[in-house]
């Protein structure tokens, strides 16, 4: 497992959402290889998600050949309705970037038969070839998607009641009041996530410390089902410093120590996504540590592919899939079958990363943009 720390939830935010468009860019996915991508909801993605729209309206990235499964759904929450997931992922992604509305995939709360979504959700997966990326966020009691403390930890898509502490959290989605907040929810379960072929978790908050503490120092444990991706063979954890509260000082500096001797010692240029080494850095032939001061962490700012080396713009997808190479940037904007993808909102609507603020007093899951570029939020029509 990899942890990757970083000063606050802006960066973790710009980190993460660098991750995700290097891995989608370097997989390139055509149609007939589709990248496979597991989304959660709450407030801690919300910045990543802006991020993406962000560098798909300055072409850095495309969305027409992935797929998305959204990690869970209240159950009896009419999909119009603001707080459900499926509004949710529309107003902060979905509705933003091309992806075709036959690649979205999300949970019917509402299903005549909850059991049978859940058998169809696991179905699709499968069928597509199970999900490349997973990415995640966590509750203050550790539950990965909505698998609270004590789900099976070889659990697939199925019906939840959700813990107290989830309801507690989730009020101020529902104006404080938790008898408006669902009891129960459809989400994936922790088999489902560990099937992924790749995990990314994304924590944020000192409310949040005590999960990643036992996460990362105790045992794989269902009372904290994230724990369970200490079992993963390609997960990384991205964290801001508050959630490394209840860390040991030891735990800490051992993750950060990685990140710094890599750096020193191989070359960021040289280190691939999922930690992959490429050669070790020319300036130290000797592979020694040299004086044993070890760089700083890059900031945020730094941090991730430059826009110019967006690990090949989507441009670079082969659209249809034969394998013939890289597309014009006319190609990238075209629809080749005509299906209309959802349009980018215009671009006076479109939310900007750069006008992202922090607001834990607003209804929109802690972050606000700047109203003159709110996003529209069509909100209803569900995919
Ligand atoms: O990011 P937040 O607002 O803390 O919410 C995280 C929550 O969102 C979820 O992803 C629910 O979909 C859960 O994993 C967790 O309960």
């Amino acid at each position: 497992m990899r942890l990757i720390i970083r000063d606050d939830p802006k960066a973790v935010a710009y980190y993460t959402a660098n991750y995700v468009r290097q891995r989608i860019n370097e997989f390139k996915p055509t149609r007939k290889r589709p990248f496979v991508l597991g989304l959660p909801t709450g407030s801690t993605p919300v910045e990543v998600y802006w991020h993406l729209v962000d560098y798909y309206k300055r072409g850095e990235i495309s969305f027409r050949h992935v797929i998305t499964f959204s990690m869970d759904e209240y159950v009896g929450l009419p999909r119009s309705h603001p707080e459900s997931y499926c509004a949710f992922m529309r107003r902060h992604l979905y509705d933003h970037i091309n992806l075709r509305p036959e690649n979205v995939h999300m949970l019917d709360g509402n299903a005549d038969d909850l059991a049978a979504e859940c058998q169809r959700y696991e179905d699709k997966i499968k069928e597509v070839g199970g999900i490349e990326l997973f990415l995640g966020g966590i509750g203050p009691d550790g539950h990965i998607a909505f698998n609270e403390p004590g789900s099976s930890l070889e659990s697939v898509t199925r019906v939840k009641t959700l813990a107290y502490e989830t309801v507690l959290a989730n009020a101020r989605f529902f104006g404080g009041d938790v008898n408006k907040v669902p009891k129960l929810a459809l989400t994936v379960g922790v088999g489902t996530v560990r099937a992924a072929r790749e995990v990314l978790l994304i924590i944020t908050g000192a409310h949040k410390a005590v999960a990643l503490a036992k996460c990362i120092e105790e045992g794989v444990n269902h009372m904290w089902t994230v724990s369970v991706v200490q079992l993963h063979p390609s997960a990384m954890i991205v964290c801001d410093e508050d959630a490394t509260l209840e860390l040991h000082v030891k735990t800490v500096r051992y993750f950060k120590s990685i990140e710094q001797v890599q750096e020193q010692l191989i070359g960021r240029q040289h280190i691939g996504l999922k930690g992959s080494i490429s050669k070790l850095a020319s300036s130290d032939p000797s592979g020694s540590f040299g004086s044993g001061v070890l760089p700083p962490v890059a900031s945020a700012a730094t941090n991730g592919s430059s826009s110019s080396d967006a690990s090949q713009s989507s441009a670079d997808q082969d659209e249809d899939g034969d394998g013939d190479g890289s597309v014009s940037s006319q190609q990238f904007s075209d629809d080749e079958y005509g299906d209309a993808a959802p349009a980018a909102a215009p671009a006076a609507s479109t939310p900007s990363a750069s006008n992202i603020v922090a607001d834990s007093s607003s209804d929109t899951h802690g972050v606000r943009v700047d109203d003159s570029i709110a996003p529209a939020a069509p909100v209803g029509n569900p995919f």
